[in-house]
């Protein structure tokens, strides 16, 4: 037998195939000696302990395998899972023979029975695929049981058992958030259905002041990797939104926007579906984390204080209208009974921790309509205005809807937007294409008239209600 020593400064970074090729083939001859050993003698149970023991001493590797189902229900392990994500961005350069699915992308893994080798802090060690099939007890049929396989040196436990797997399996979970589809739940009762998401929004095609933009945006970075500092602090990992400022401004552009920024699946919550507190707990019991809530419109979702209703009916019997008739509102909201109570316990009771990492976002067109104590500080921690357009927010759809940087009717455009109110909805309206010669200057001068339009009826409005003044003080 022709056996050579190891260089012990190599040894735990050297394949295992290789090891055992430079010590002779030790334990090749030690496995066919025992394989005849194993057919004809009868104590062979009682020696394969020790024969297996003797093998564990000699050899310097330690095997760690993940299988891809676990428990008695044979669910899917979450460390398969996330194993499978990491390796699939490392493997997919190095392995001959992959997988591929399409989630959000293509998606490339190993396939059964490739293995990759990878270094961790100048620490080598080796990634397997395989499987066993196994013959099912209960039922007569087989299954494949698929496990990944690492192996590394004993003296690098530490190392790749702490850190090393701590990183494989943060970092596997990451890359599944971002490849995995994401969905657009919306309640009808107590349940949600969804769809799949696909909005386009982005923050670069949001019209909106680069700095304010820039604020919301590390705003939502420092949120999404606060996961430690909510921990420390005792506070559930969530973060309220209230985006408020007339309609067509951007306020749901902007939900959709987040969702994509971040990566989270979007809840839309429509309050007046939801029967009573119970149903609405149970909703948001149901709600994953990376996720965005949103209650859009809710000044008019539910009649939370009764103190509009009052003044409600205060205003209808001054205009002399029957406060008993109901209106649009009421009809809607007149089967809820999700109280404003029931919704602050969502907003900061203890099972809104339930999953962590979510942003609840409410919006509205009357913000100065909405009960302080839904929007102070803890529960809406950012107040987002939305406005009408300005130049800088016209700019940034000149840019999505015309491809255009500059132009020199930008001029008159500029002068016109600071003189007068239109949405970026509006503005967005009169840039989409009219022809197709492609001719860009057809859209801006329609804006222009637009806005023109706007003016001069503002300025009639405003020399009507002046005159209403002026009678009015008159009469007094
Ligand atoms: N700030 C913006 N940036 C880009 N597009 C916008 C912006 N505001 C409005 N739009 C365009 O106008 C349409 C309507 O906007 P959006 O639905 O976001 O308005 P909103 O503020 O949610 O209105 P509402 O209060 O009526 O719900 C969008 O589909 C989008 O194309
Ligand atoms: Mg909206």
């Amino acid at each position: 037998m022709n056996l050579t020593t190891p260089d012990p400064q190599n040894l735990s970074n050297m394949k295992p195939g290789d090891m055992f090729a430079q010590s002779g083939s030790l334990i090749a001859t030690l496995m066919f000696l025992w394989a005849m050993f194993q057919q004809y003698f009868p104590y062979r149970n009682y020696i394969e302990k020790y024969f297996r023991r003797f093998v564990t001493f000699i050899n310097p590797y330690i095997q760690i395998k993940f299988y891809e189902l676990t428990g008695e229900r044979l669910m899917r392990s979450e460390a398969y899972s996330a194993i499978e994500n990491y390796l699939s961005t490392k493997a997919s350069t190095q392995a001959k023979r992959l997988k591929a699915d399409i989630a959000q992308s293509l998606v490339l893994s190993m396939d059964d029975h490739e293995e990759v080798a990878h270094e961790y802090k100048g620490v080598k060690l080796w990634w397997a695929s395989g499987n066993n099939t196994m013959e099912e007890q209960s039922v007569s049929s087989r299954r494949c049981e698929r496990y990944y396989k690492l192996t590394f040196h004993k003296s690098q436990r530490e190392l790749i058992i702490g850190p090393y797997l701590h990183q494989v399996l943060n970092e596997g979970k990451a890359i599944k958030v971002k490849n995995r589809q994401r969905k657009l739940y919306t309640n009808s009762g107590s349940y949600w259905s969804h769809v799949v998401f696909e909005h386009p929004a982005t923050f670069q095609t949001l019209a909106m002041e680069a700095e304010k933009k820039q604020v919301i945006i590390d705003d939502l970075i420092t949120f999404s990797k606060a996961e430690e500092f909510y921990a420390r602090i005792g506070r559930a990992w969530k973060r309220g939104y209230l985006l408020y400022g007339p309609p067509g401004t951007g306020k749901s552009t902007m939900i959709a926007a987040m969702a994509n920024f971040l990566g989270y699946d979007l809840y839309d919550l429509e309050l007046t579906a939801v029967k009573n507190n119970t149903e609405l707990r149970k909703l948001l019991i149901e709600t994953s984390s990376k996720s965005i809530i949103m209650i859009e419109d809710i000044d008019c979702s539910l009649d939370f204080t009764g103190q509009r209703k009052k003044k409600k009916e205060k205003v209808e019997e001054e205009e002399g209208k029957d406060p008993q008739t109901p209106g649009k509102e009421e009809r809607d909201t007149k089967n809820s009974q999700v109280t404003l109570s029931g919704l602050l316990n969502f907003i900061d009771g203890l099972w809104s921790a339930c999953g962590g990492e979510k942003l609840v976002v409410f919006t509205t067109n009357y913000v100065e309509k909405l009960d302080p104590a839904l929007i102070r500080k803890g529960r809406m921690d950012k107040h987002v205005e939305f406005s009408y357009c300005n130049f800088e927010a016209f700019k940034v759809l000149a840019k999505n809807y015309l491809k255009l940087e500059s132009h020199p009717l930008f001029a008159t455009i500029c002068e016109l937007l600071v003189e007068t109110k239109m949405t970026p909805a509006d503005v967005a309206e009169h840039l989409m294409p009219r022809n197709a010669s492609g001719d860009t200057e057809i859209q801006l001068k329609s804006l222009i008239e637009a806005l023109q339009l706007t003016k001069e009826e503002a300025r009639l409005k405003a020399e009507e209600d002046a005159k209403k003044n002026e009678s009015k003080e008159s009469e007094r």
